[in-house]
């Protein structure tokens, strides 16, 4: 047995399924997961001492590459002063100044402590401002663990076989509508047949979890103006697409402006950091400001701003940053192309800037029910096949890959030949 294995065998014992999130535990693909002892630049090394190379980078927060200089510094420089004081601090004042200056839409911002902290906040602020009780989300999109949104769920939702997660009660489950993404008609039609109950319609503006999937052309605008035909606070989750698309986000990348943003991983540069903010007049409904509570003991925890600001301050002075992500997701694609054409596979790639999946189908995958067609274990094979050649991807085909800058030319031409070898691979072992 490896270490990794021994410890998930005890893990097992004291942890449910072994993991604290579930798509780690591997399921999806079969196997043990990998535990890590540490990282660095464009690497993750195992408890056994192998080394692989980054393509999930802690599910999209290391944009930089791992344990990045300047982050580091900042930390070690901020833990000097205490962990946390439960007082307004200095730092969250810089931090929400960055955010708004960097993020086109947003005029106010509150601080929480995960990617789920924010859309539940969010939808709560929604529902105050507008006196309404419904919320639509699209099938696979994935907006944290909130018992209104594990209703056709994605990402860890959606590997284990359970989108609609029992423990939700009917009448949260009766307030959560959804149509499939790319869908303009269905939205549509949800927000007639529930004319003035619908409070906020959320989306992830491009998907990672379900798979990464595009907004086709059209859609994002025209749920803008379905939103503002029907009176809907529109929230874009950008926990995930927040200041990797763009340093603006996906909002800057396809110029449209929602009324509210969520917003995580990168933002704590790696620590547990999530925000939501938006338009001034429905963020002064949130607590003290206005009547919506929402409140922390950690929110706003100077170590965690401290590293987020490190992070965000480099992304915002280093545009470069930005082109080299483009350059690195279109040299994977073209890459992962070729091959496939090599091969003769006529499987799709989906990729915008930084943000990467091959399905394994022959449809063109534009929502949920295309990336359901995808083969799974042929993806099992895959994934392991990339393992053995040094390659972390995510463990599941309903995941995005999240691309550092920290990955060189060469690491990429190794990442474009381990994927060929593992596409041969994973067909033959068939
Ligand atoms: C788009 C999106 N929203 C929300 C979340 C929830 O964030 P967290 O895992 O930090 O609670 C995630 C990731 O898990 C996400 O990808
Ligand atoms: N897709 C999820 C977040 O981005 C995967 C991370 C998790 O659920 O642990």
């Amino acid at each position: 047995m490896t270490t990794s294995q021994q410890l998930f065998e005890k893990a097992k014992e004291l942890i449910p399924g072994g993991v604290n999130s579930p798509v780690r535990a591997f399921r999806a693909v079969g196997g043990s997961p990998l535990f890590i002892k540490s990282a660095k630049g464009p690497y993750i090394y195992d408890e056994d001492g192998r080394s692989y190379i980054e393509l999930i980078n802690s599910w999209g927060p290391m944009i930089l590459g791992h344990a990045f200089e300047p982050v580091e510094q900042a930390v070690r420089d901020a833990i000097q002063h205490s962990f946390s004081f439960g007082a307004p601090t200095r730092k969250e004042v810089e931090m929400a100044e960055l955010i708004i200056s960097m993020v086109p839409s947003v005029e106010k911002v509150r601080m929480v402590n995960s990617g789920t902290e924010a859309t539940m906040a969010a939808i709560r602020v929604a529902r105050g401002f507008t006196g309404r009780d419904k919320i639509i989300k699209f099938e696979g999109c994935y907006h944290g663990h909130g018992d209104s949104f594990l209703i056709a769920a994605g990402s860890g939702a959606m590997t284990m076989g359970v989108p609609d997660s029992p423990g939700v009660t009917k009448a949260t489950a009766a307030d959560t509508l959804t149509a499939p993404y790319n869908d303009l008609a269905a939205v549509e039609v949800l927000l007639e047949n529930n004319h003035n109950q619908v409070a906020a319609l959320i989306l992830e503006p491009v998907v990672g979890n379900m798979g990464c999937v595009l907004p086709e052309p059209g859609f994002l605008e025209g749920i803008r103006s379905l939103c503002d035909k029907h009176g809907v606070v529109l929230i874009f989750d950008e926990v995930m697409t927040g200041f990797r698309l763009a340093r603006g986000g996906a909002q800057e990348r396809f110029g449209i402006t929602p009324d509210l943003t969520t917003m995580g991983k990168i933002i704590g540069g790696g620590m547990p950091v999530g925000a939501y903010g938006g338009r001034r007049d429905i963020m002064d409904m949130v607590s003290p400001a206005g009547p919506v509570y929402q409140a922390g003991t950690l929110s706003g925890n100077p170590i965690a701003m401290s590293a987020g600001l490190a992070m965000l301050r480099h992304l915002n002075d280093n545009p470069g940053v930005y082109s080299r992500l483009e350059e690195i997701g279109t040299k994977l694609h073209t890459g992962f192309s070729n091959s496939l054409a090599k091969l003769g596979l006529p499987f799709t790639i989906n990729q915008i800037g930084s943000m990467f999946t091959l399905f394994m189908t022959e449809r063109s995958v534009s929502n949920f029910a295309d990336a359901k067609t995808c083969d799974l274990p042929l993806f099992g094979r895959y994934f392991h096949a990339m393992l053995e050649r040094g390659v972390y991807l995510a463990p599941s085909q309903f995941e995005s890959l999240f691309v550092s800058v920290a990955l060189t030319d060469e690491l990429i031409d190794q990442v474009i030949q381990a994927n060929e070898e593992s596409l041969t691979v994973a067909l033959t072992n068939a």
